[in-house]
């Protein structure tokens, strides 16, 4: 958000820069070049003498200003007078007129015949190795007496005369004024015989500190660069957004792979116990019902073992509860190694387990658990005295779980009030083993 609005600052004081410089440049920014054209300056006069004419021109400064008097005389060579307006320096240097657009020329022209006046800016370059003046030319139409005349510089051209007049092949024939030596004001195309008065009044070249095509550019270059930077910053933003993401992805899967660990570790705890390590009373409603459905749908016998092991009390008081935990562990490791695999061994609470065992007949069942029984009573439970457990089965008929588990239990019951170390047979009586 606060990118965001530190990019928009940007551009909109972007956009006021440029508006100010586009109104700047329009209104302001104003340069202009001229000097009075008084006696004090030494001004040059041409005429078609050079060429073998007749015309003479003549200075004066009667009213201040210098002016050329022509009489042209008719000749084989174009006939023509100029007065030629210094420009250059001491050092020789000319007007470099680049950032100057145009052009006011104040004349007072007097002629007999109807006539143009030529303007020159000639341009000093060096051209094969010579210097060389380059006319830029432009026609003016004049009237009769003091007129201002305003010529935009880019309509001055260089007349074919003068690339005609140069040996050099493929010569630059646009107009240049980064060297304006002179401003030439020359009498017209007209052929004929006739008096001309030029006045150069005044002269004074305008233009803008920058000119329009370069503020352009530079306002154009301004928006491109804010806009690459922008660009930049924003990709490395996105970069850094990019990386602080992964990270906080890889946080979060580290996160969720300890919590996957503990959810592991706790649901390991909520089913097994942890002393003996066979399951606990929490495994036993999932085995239930499978158990139970399979019974319904597909006839599958199931058996039901419950077995307590006998005066555990005695045992707790006697020889310390550590030493009845180990017979605990080891009478669970014995029970393992001598069911089946898909028998379910579970720890239903203090020192009473149960096996339910699926596909399993009667006579197997109360079998296995009078081969536990014996195997229990041969097996050194304990280092300190003999221990032996009681056994109740019952089998799974069309009754309901707890009813099931009520037959068991009282078997067992029944076991243990009969002696204890034995096996009984839920209702019809029946048992087996040794008192
Ligand atoms: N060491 C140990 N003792 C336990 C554990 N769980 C239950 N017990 C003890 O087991 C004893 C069970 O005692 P009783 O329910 O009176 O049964 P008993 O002494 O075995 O007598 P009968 O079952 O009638 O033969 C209690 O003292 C419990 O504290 C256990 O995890 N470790």
């Amino acid at each position: 958000m606060k990118a965001i609005f530190k990019t928009e600052i940007i551009y909109l004081s972007l956009l006021l820069l440029t508006i100010t410089l586009i109104v700047w440049q329009r209104y302001g920014m104003n340069i202009s070049y001229s000097y009075p054209l008084t006696a004090a300056h030494s001004y040059e006069l041409l005429s078609d003498d050079i060429n073998g004419g007749l015309s003479i021109a003549r200075l004066s400064f009667s009213e201040g200003y210098p002016s050329l008097h022509c009489d042209i005389v008719l000749s084989p060579s174009f006939p023509f007078c100029a007065i030629l307006l210094p420009l250059r320096n001491e050092e020789g240097r000319g007007v470099d007129l680049s950032h100057f657009d145009s052009l006011a020329l104040t004349l007072n022209y007097q002629s007999s015949e109807r006539d143009t006046v030529l303007v020159y800016l000639n341009n000093g370059e060096v051209l094969s190795g010579q210097r060389a003046l380059r006319a830029n030319l432009e026609v003016v139409v004049p009237h009769q007496g003091v007129h201002t005349y305003i010529m935009p510089l880019d309509q001055f051209q260089v007349p074919s005369w003068w690339v005609f007049s140069r040996t050099e092949r493929n010569i630059r024939t646009e107009s240049k004024f980064d060297n304006v030596q002179n401003i030439q004001i020359s009498t017209g195309d007209h052929r004929g015989q006739r008096q001309v008065n030029i006045g150069a009044v005044s002269f004074s070249f305008h233009g803008k500190w920058i000119s329009t095509s370069d503020l352009y550019f530079y306002i154009t270059a301004a928006w491109i660069i804010v806009a690459v930077f922008q660009t930049l910053i924003l990709v490395r933003r996105i970069h850094l957004k990019y990386d602080d993401a992964k990270q906080e992805a890889a946080r979060l899967n580290d996160i969720n792979a300890f919590l996957q660990i503990e959810r592991d570790k706790f649901e390991t705890q909520a089913k097994y116990d942890a002393l003996t390590g066979c399951m606990n009373r929490n495994s036993a409603s999932d085995i239930l019902r499978r158990v139970s459905k399979r019974f319904k749908n597909e006839s599958v016998k199931a058996m039901l073992i419950m077995l307590d092991v006998d005066h555990f009390k005695l045992l707790n008081d006697r020889h310390g509860h550590d030493e009845g935990d180990r017979v605990l562990q080891r009478l669970v490791e014995i029970l393992q190694q001598h069911i089946r695999e898909q028998d379910q061994l579970i720890r239903w609470g203090g020192e009473e387990f149960i096996i339910i065992c699926e596909q399993t007949s009667l006579n197997g069942a109360m079998t296995l658990a009078e081969n536990l029984r014996a195997l229990l009573e041969s097996s050194k439970l304990s280092e300190y005295t003999r221990v032996t457990a009681s056994f109740g089965v019952a089998e799974m008929n069309s009754l309901q779980v707890d009813q099931w588990f009520q037959q068991a239990d009282k078997a067992l019951y029944q076991a243990k009030n009969s002696g204890r170390n034995q096996v009984i047979l839920a209702a019809p009586e029946n048992s087996f083993g040794a008192s």
